[in-house]
């Protein structure tokens, strides 16, 4: 089986080219593929798959009419099943791209959370229209060492992005969150944030089926949502463990400006 491995800012993926959805992929297999000792290694597997391959599987707000004839299928790397990533979408439009599988710079990718419209920038970048970011409150949480309140947000996945006191690097996330299991039910990723220069964030992630990555796009746009005075237009740089990001936030919501990247391609008998 062939495959390809990209990140974006350092959060990695396993990218898998199954054009006909002929792939069963289980859980152990996910797991497997992204072990960094035993398996290939990644935060999370992309697999390639045409839109009219997947059917009626797919989640209704995938099914959107005008469907984007590639649909990124994300795994977390413990298997379980996220509703979007944003890193993953620039990799995934890199990715298609790089394969020839698409032509153009302006084009669109299908996943869970409905189709996203992407632009490859001049200089390689590649933004991705998030669509609405939606504020829903506040909420807590408890990590190692320290109890966290921010506000609750959904880009697509949930996310609780909590403002924090001091340098980001102080934070410990070593343990999975401790999470208001009402408030959150499917699990969420947590970022931690702090603002070191009008409209420039620093920012850490423990996301949900991953552990601690090294960059998150939902998540940066979650920090950069979280610190910006509500119903302004405003622009945010990000940065995280694994480099930078920009969010644009406006009426219509978010779009996030990024790199992308293909390391390397090969087979794998894992499959
Ligand atoms: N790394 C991603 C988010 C992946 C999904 C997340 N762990 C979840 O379960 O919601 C990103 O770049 O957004």
């Amino acid at each position: 089986m062939r495959f390809a491995k990209g990140h974006g800012t350092e959060n990695d993926f396993v990218i898998l080219p199954d054009p006909e959805g002929e792939l069963q992929l289980t859980k152990e297999t996910v797991r497997l593929l992204c072990d960094r000792r035993a398996g290939i290694g990644g935060d999370g597997i992309l697999r390639v798959v045409r839109t009219r391959a997947l059917g009626e599987t797919l989640a209704p707000a995938a099914r959107t009419a005008e469907r984007p004839e590639w649909f990124m299928d994300y795994r977390n790397s413990d298997g379980s099943v996220a509703e979007m990533c944003g890193n993953g979408v620039r990799v995934f439009a890199h990715y298609l791209r790089h394969a020839g599988l698409v032509e153009g710079d302006r084009f669109e990718v299908g996943t869970r959370d409905g189709a996203k419209g992407v632009v490859v920038e001049a200089d390689g970048d590649i933004t991705v229209d998030m669509g609405r970011v939606e504020m829903q409150g506040t909420s807590s949480a408890k990590l190692a060492r320290q109890a966290v309140h921010g506000s609750q947000i959904s880009v697509g996945n949930p996310h609780l992005a909590c403002e924090v006191q001091g340098p980001v690097a102080d934070v410990d996330l070593s343990e999975p969150p401790e999470l208001d299991a009402e408030a959150f039910p499917e699990g969420a990723n947590v970022e931690v944030y702090t603002e070191v220069a009008p409209g420039v964030l620093e920012m850490r992630v423990y996301e949900r089926g991953s552990g601690e990555t090294r960059s998150c796009g939902t998540g940066i746009v979650a920090a950069a949502a979280a610190a910006a005075p509500e119903g302004e237009e405003s622009t945010w740089r990000v940065r995280v463990l694994g480099g930078e990001c920009t969010v644009y936030l406006d009426a219509s919501g978010a779009r996030l400006r990024g790199p992308a990247t293909i390391v390397a391609e090969g087979g794998t008998s894992l499959l």
